[in-house]
């Protein structure tokens, strides 16, 4: 009995197979999809993409070479099509904007994401509206933001303190990544609960401080991540290697951290963060207010606000490591407009263009969202003539057009000059996206990295370890950290001793 089932089968699944690939070809016939490449399995698709390959965006950008700036791919039963050009981009954002302004449905927004309700997973509509509103007035307002200042001051300087520990007299190594990850880790925290979790300073719960740090890195670094389960229905429901289980369990931690910091400041709304201040919000409307849409909140600023910023502040470092000329200017910049006495504050950042410039064309090299957040589009559509069904997955790999040689000169150089003349069109810089979907955070982003980046350079001499340039390769991560995390030597200037007690 069993040896005949086993038969069937055999004799049953290349038929299957034969069958479903005819009729992937008919429908792509019938429809004007962009071209696709070889080989494409059947039921799987290209998903061995995602396979081993971490740098997607370079894989997308050499097929972009071979088939155009618009392509598509099979995704197990998910058509993903990728945008490679400004121009393609630019439809995608204005004539289809809101056709294209849904979230794809991962396993990972089901269990973090509080069932796709957070702010970057949420469907279009009336509920993602009013959280970008909320957002809007609550965090990412100039009121709110000049709010928190004096928490970006005071974890720049305590970044400051901390280098300048033995770098007073002499060059010192230092370790960036790990500095700059508790920088905008702890401002974030910070601004959302009161409570930081990195530095020598943290020693109240130490035990649980630790716990609640390292749940939140292991969300950071799987948070957005897809998985071949993600697009063939079968492996998500035999949870073939235990991946959603997984995801359930780490959900379930990092729900508890964040039910402890919500129920802490129902008890003392003293602190004046961003939770105190939802808290008020939910006594006078608690259904829409509820735990689970101030949790979200939460997750949103932590997996969108920290890595984020951090790697950008890395990638600007090592590249002003490997090109001192550029660095002396930016000093230069900053000493003639401060002098040598004052401390650069986030109000001299517009003061500073040529700093403008290297952070600019830092996004543009090392874009921290190289392919945006995904889009799905919500009915059928058209993008450079071709087909794009209802449902489409739509990856915008934003890292290739900046590093287009139709679009920029010499696009892989390091040249902040090529932003001096002040315009750009939007559509060839897009790191913080465009379109509805674009990043409500990147005014905060903006000054997280500014701030640090003119104090790291105001305040230190800056000089590689080696005779050898930094390596400048990108590792795996969502948000495109460098594969080696930067050391470098500091030594201290006297504006430190002044304007640091
Ligand atoms: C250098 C830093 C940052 C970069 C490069 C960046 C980039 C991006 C990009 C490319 C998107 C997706 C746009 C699209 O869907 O097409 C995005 C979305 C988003 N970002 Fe940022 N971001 C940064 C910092 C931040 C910060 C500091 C926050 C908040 C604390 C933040 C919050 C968000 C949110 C909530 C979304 C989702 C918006 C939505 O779906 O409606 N980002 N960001």
């Amino acid at each position: 009995m069993e040896a005949n089932l086993q038969l069937l089968l055999y004799a049953f699944l290349p038929l299957l197979f034969i069958t479903l690939g005819a009729i992937s070809r008919f429908r792509s016939k019938a429809r004007n999809l962009p071209p696709s490449p070889k080989p494409k399995f059947p039921l799987l698709g290209h998903l061995y993409l995602l396979k081993d390959k971490p740098l997607l965006h370079r894989t997308f950008d050499a097929l972009s070479k071979k088939l155009g700036p618009i392509f598509s791919l099979r995704f197990g039963s998910r058509l993903v099509v990728v945008v490679s050009s400004p121009s393609a981009a630019e439809e995608c954002f204005t004539t289809n904007d809101i056709i294209l302004a849904n979230r794809p449905q991962l396993i990972m927004g089901k269990h973090i994401g509080y069932n796709y309700t957070t702010m970057v997973l949420s469907p279009y509509g009336d509920h993602w509206r009013n959280l970008r509103k909320l957002a809007t007035l609550e965090i990412f307002s100039t009121t709110r933001l000049n709010m928190f200042l004096s928490i970006r001051r005071d974890e720049v300087n305590q970044l400051l303190r901390r280098l300048s520990k033995n770098s007073r007299h002499e060059f010192a190594k230092v370790e960036m990544k790990s500095n700059l990850t508790g920088l905008s880790f702890n401002i974030i925290t910070r601004m959302i609960g009161g409570e930081k979790y990195f530095g020598e300073d943290i020693v109240d719960n130490h035990a649980e401080t630790t716990y609640a740090r390292e749940v939140i890195l292991k969300v950071l670094s799987q948070g957005g991540a897809s998985h071949a389960a993600d697009f063939v229905p079968l492996l998500r429901w035999i949870d073939y290697d235990g991946y959603e289980k997984g995801v359930v369990a780490l959900s379930k931690q990092m729900d508890k951290i964040l039910e402890d910091i919500i129920d802490k400041h129902r008890h003392d709304q003293s602190k004046n963060s961003m939770v105190d201040h939802l808290l008020s919000l939910q006594k006078s409307e608690p259904d829409y207010y509820s735990d689970s849409i101030i949790k979200g909140l939460m997750t949103v600023m932590i997996l969108a606000g920290t890595d984020t910023s951090a790697a950008t502040i890395e990638w600007a470092m090592s590249l002003l490591l490997n090109n001192p000329d550029v660095l002396i200017k930016a000093r230069n910049e900053i000493d003639t407009i401060l002098g040598h006495d004052h401390l650069v504050e986030e109000s001299d950042l517009s003061k500073l263009p040529y700093l403008q410039n290297v952070i600019s064309e830092t996004l543009r090299l090392f874009p921290a969202a190289p392919l945006l957040v995904p889009h799905v589009s919500s009915s059928d559509c058209i993008i450079g003539g071709y087909d794009v069904p209802q449902g489409t997955m739509v990856l915008v790999n934003a890292w290739s057009i900046h590093r287009d040689e139709k679009v920029w000169d010499d696009p892989t150089s390091f040249k902040p000059e090529r932003f001096e003349s002040g315009v750009t069109e939007a559509y060839k810089l897009m790191s913080f996206g465009m379109g509805r979907r674009s990043c409500p955070g990147a005014g905060l982003a903006q000054r997280v990295v500014g701030l640090a980046l003119a104090s790291l350079i105001q305040c230190f001499e800056w000089e590689r370890i080696s005779e050898k340039k930094i390596d400048l390769t990108e590792g795996r991560g969502l948000t495109m950290p460098k594969l080696e995390p930067l050391e470098a030597m500091c030594r201290s200037r006297n504006i430190i001793d002044k304007v640091l007690v």
